[in-house]
């Protein structure tokens, strides 16, 4: 007689709770790893490492028969759990003695969020907020680095005033995610080493292993490679960067992206699709299209008006956008769809290699999200 399915079912139960039982093992021998590489000075993210184990795995897997993918995704979420694990703790520290870093803006989300980093490295965190301007003074005294992570309509104003109170021997960087016009006006404000810095990534981040920290280089590098060391130990990835570079990839990154999220959301309030309703027909690639436009939303409208119109050269760019936008419209309402043809074929070539690496990641993309929401 065949096994019943409430038979399988009991045996696949335990064969689950096995697997638990074995993650709580991985997850004990985890905080091990975190107290020995906080002696050693050894990263969160160690990408050779991950590399080497995922190669492995993959390998393992079609010897048993399961999927390489699947397995790659099972080891990378271990993973990715085991860098937050690693994140809860102390971190180790970059320098032999602890830092003193003011962080002005210290109770912006960037600025929590990274005082809590430093802070777990061992540093001492000072912070000074737009109430505590009469103690920028005394709060600047003695520090060794000052770091500016303040709304970007404020960045020019607050670098001017803080660097008032430096003196040459303390480190000056900030956060905004236009580079080339702050470093310039910091290395104006300011005598002494300089860098500047844009972290990838939002302040709702659970951790920042493998997270993004653009460097753009301003004045006496040496005197940073310390802080850039302590990123690392986060497990941080480092990307030095030209100020330039980076700000032109950034109007399409924020200023363009933005634009866009807005002019697809109020088109759809215009023609009255509510999201609610579009999510009852969408693809899983239009969801994950509606979600990465809907996100926008749920933020502050001024924040992102701040960051669409925080420079001349991105405000030409996007009116650009417009003009580039109307010649395309015009091809669609003359109904001319061989120069549809060619545009299309161009941006083919354009793009070359990466359509096929843009659909292999969209798919795993939309398959995770259909696998937890779908
Ligand atoms: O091997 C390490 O250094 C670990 O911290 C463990 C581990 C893992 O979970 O296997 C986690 C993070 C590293 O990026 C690499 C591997």
């Amino acid at each position: 007689m065949s096994t019943s399915l409430e038979e399988l079912r009991k045996r696949l139960d335990t064969i689950d709770e096995s697997v638990l039982r074995l993650l709580a093992e991985r997850q004990d021998i985890i905080r091990q790893v975190a107290e020995t590489k906080r002696k050693t000075g050894v990263p969160v993210y160690v990408a050779g490492r991950e590399q080497e184990k995922t190669d492995r795995f993959r390998e393992q897997a079609a010897q048993l028969g399961i999927s390489p993918d699947w397995a790659e995704d099972f080891l990378r979420m271990m993973m990715s759990a085991s860098r937050a694990n690693q994140s809860e703790a102390t971190f180790p520290s970059a320098t032999p003695e602890p830092k003193t870093w003011l962080i002005v803006g210290g109770e912006g989300g960037m600025g929590r969020l990274y005082a809590e980093l430093i802070r777990k490295s061992g540093h001492q965190v000072r912070t000074l907020d737009r109430n505590d301007w009469l103690k920028a003074r005394a709060l600047t005294e003695g520090a060794d680095v000052v770091l500016v992570t303040v709304p970007i309509n404020l960045t020019g104003d607050v670098i001017t005033r803080i660097a008032r109170f430096m003196s040459p021997e303390q480190l000056l960087c900030d956060f905004t995610s236009i580079k080339a016009e702050y470093v310039n006006l910091m290395l104006q404000a300011h005598d002494g080493p300089v860098v500047g810095l844009h972290p990838m990534h939002g302040p709702d981040v659970r951790q920042v292993s493998r997270q993004l920290m653009v460097v753009c280089e301003g004045r006496q590098p040496e005197a940073a490679e310390w802080l850039i060391r302590q990123f690392e130990l986060w497990g941080m990835r480092i990307k030095r960067a030209d100020a330039d570079m980076h700000d032109r990839a950034m109007h399409l990154v924020q200023g363009l992206r933005h634009f866009v999220a807005l002019l697809h959301a109020s088109f759809m309030n215009r023609l009255d699709l509510r999201p609610e309703d579009m999510l009852d027909y969408s693809s899983p690639i239009y969801r994950a299209e509606l979600m990465m436009t809907g996100r926008i939303f749920a933020q502050d409208a001024r924040l992102y008006a701040d960051i669409v119109f925080s420079d001349a050269e991105r405000i030409r760019m996007l009116t650009d956008f417009l003009g580039h936008h109307t010649a395309l419209a015009e091809m669609v309402r003359t109904g001319d769809k061989e120069r549809f043809i060619r545009e299309f074929e161009t941006a083919t070539d354009f793009f070359g290699a990466f359509g096929a690496q843009a659909l292999k990641e969209s798919g795993y993309l939309i398959n995770r999200l259909a696998d937890r929401f779908g």
